[in-house]
């Protein structure tokens, strides 16, 4: 087994103590000898009962935003995300002080060759090795430092593994998170950005032409090549994930296809564990809100905020929704004192994140607002499951 360094729950016995739950830290997770407080040695015997490592899921197409997300959710934890140290420069991984993330395209069974051979995408669960990615995230999260394989983009090949070692936070990022019911099951939360066809042309045009040098007709091929298979394999995940950002045209200029005004629905599951609403107004009321006017500068086609209770795939949700975008950012903080359960640390914390990553994509608009927003729900997530195993060992001494 892997070195690695676990935190349990363990049982002492020596001939002068009886039975204590403590706290300790060890290399190998079996048994061993250490010396109590008296200095006598005592048998140790521990069991992994609390896993360590919160588990984040982030579900995403290609180029709808994850890397965007995940550079927002690092910032609010104070910390840049770089690739692993020394390691292979084509790396998927991003390390920061928190959050160690991860992308699923690691799990790639078949490189590009061996895809092409068999006439799968990597979006096809064939093309992917769930086996691996549960077993691999399953120890990570109780702990237990993993050799996890490198897709490399650059060659389309396996590279050799690199080590993970369990950070306070893993976020598992890719076309499949919440696919294998084994892994979903070890998420604590679970995010899907879903991006609406129309927006995701209008994005991958933006990027693979202007950026990459693809033509039209070869952005159009890849997105109609990939359709089935995302319908079929990535899309229905949306349903098990505990917020969505839905991206859709703009409802305020009729008839628009340019995909540059966007409309944002953040659809949030009521009743999950560590996780409250956010909420406009009134909590669980309806609510359609115009800010624009004194407080707030708005051009054509303005902003338009909805609120409400609803439905999705059978489960009970709240949803914000903010139609336009900003033209002065700093005015954002009179949007921001009108929502409530931000999970902020202070007064103007969402528009001080949006105003330090005011360069990011969708900073003007609801996917800019929302992902800040969710960035802040997972920290107070984790600040709750945090507070919640540091007071277990406290109450099973008092029993
Ligand atoms: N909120 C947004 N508003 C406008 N454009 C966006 C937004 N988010 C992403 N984009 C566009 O999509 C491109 C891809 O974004 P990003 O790299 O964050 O996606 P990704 O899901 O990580 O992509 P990949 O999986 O291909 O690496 C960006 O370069 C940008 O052009
Ligand atoms: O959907 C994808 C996830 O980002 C990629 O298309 C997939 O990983 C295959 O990679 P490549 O384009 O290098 O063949």
């Amino acid at each position: 087994m892997a070195a690695c360094t676990v935190y349990s729950t363990c049982s002492v016995s020596s001939p002068t103590t009886t039975k204590t739950h403590f706290n300790f830290i060890f290399h190998n997770p079996r048994t061993t000898t250490t010396r109590n407080n008296k200095n006598r040695a005592a048998q140790i015997s521990c069991s992994v009962t609390e896993p360590q490592t919160v588990v984040i899921g982030l579900a995403a197409d290609s180029g709808c935003g994850k890397s965007t997300f995940m550079r927002r959710l690092t910032s609010v934890f104070g910390g840049a995300a770089e690739p692993p140290k020394g390691g292979n420069p084509d790396s998927n991984t991003l390390i920061s002080d928190t959050t160690t993330v991860i992308c699923l395209d690691d799990y790639h069974s078949l490189d590009r060759t061996g895809r092409k051979e068999k006439g799968v995408t990597a979006l096809d669960p064939r093309a992917n090795d769930f086996d691996l990615m549960y077993e691999q995230v399953k120890a990570i999260k109780n702990g237990v430092a993993v050799e996890k394989p490198i897709y490399n983009h650059v060659t389309g090949l396996l590279d050799p593994p690199e080590l993970i070692q369990p950070p306070k936070i893993l976020v598992v990022e890719g076309l499949h998170p919440m696919y294998d019911p084994r892994v979903r099951e070890l998420l604590d939360f679970s995010i899907y950005l879903d991006i609406s066809n129309e927006v995701k042309f209008a994005w991958k045009i933006q990027r693979d032409m202007a950026e990459r040098g693809h033509s039209l007709e070869s952005i159009k091929a890849s997105i109609e090549s990939r359709k089935p298979d995302f319908d079929a394999y990535i899309d229905p995940q949306k349903q098990y994930a505990d917020a969505v950002i839905e991206v859709l045209p703009t409802q305020l200029i009729p008839g628009d296809n340019e995909g540059k005004v966007l409309r944002v629905r953040l659809i949030m599951k009521e009743g999950v564990k560590y996780f409250s609403p956010v909420y406009l107004f009134d909590e669980g009321s309806t609510i359609s809100w115009i800010p624009c006017g004194r407080k707030l500068t708005c051009s054509y086609p303005g902003i338009k905020f909805f609120y409400g209770p609803d439905s999705y795939y059978s489960n009970e949700v709240s949803v914000l929704e903010m139609d336009g975008q900003f033209d002065r950012l700093d005015e954002l903080i009179y949007v921001e004192s009108h929502l409530s359960n931000l999970s902020t640390k202070f007064y103007g914390e969402v528009t001080q994140q949006m105003l330090k990553h005011a360069d990011f994509p969708g900073s003007s608009n609801g996917t800019g607002l929302f992902q800040t927003i969710v960035g802040l729900k997972i920290r107070d997530l984790y600040e709750q499951i945090i507070a919640e195993k540091a007071s277990a060992p406290l109450e099973a001494a008092k029993v």
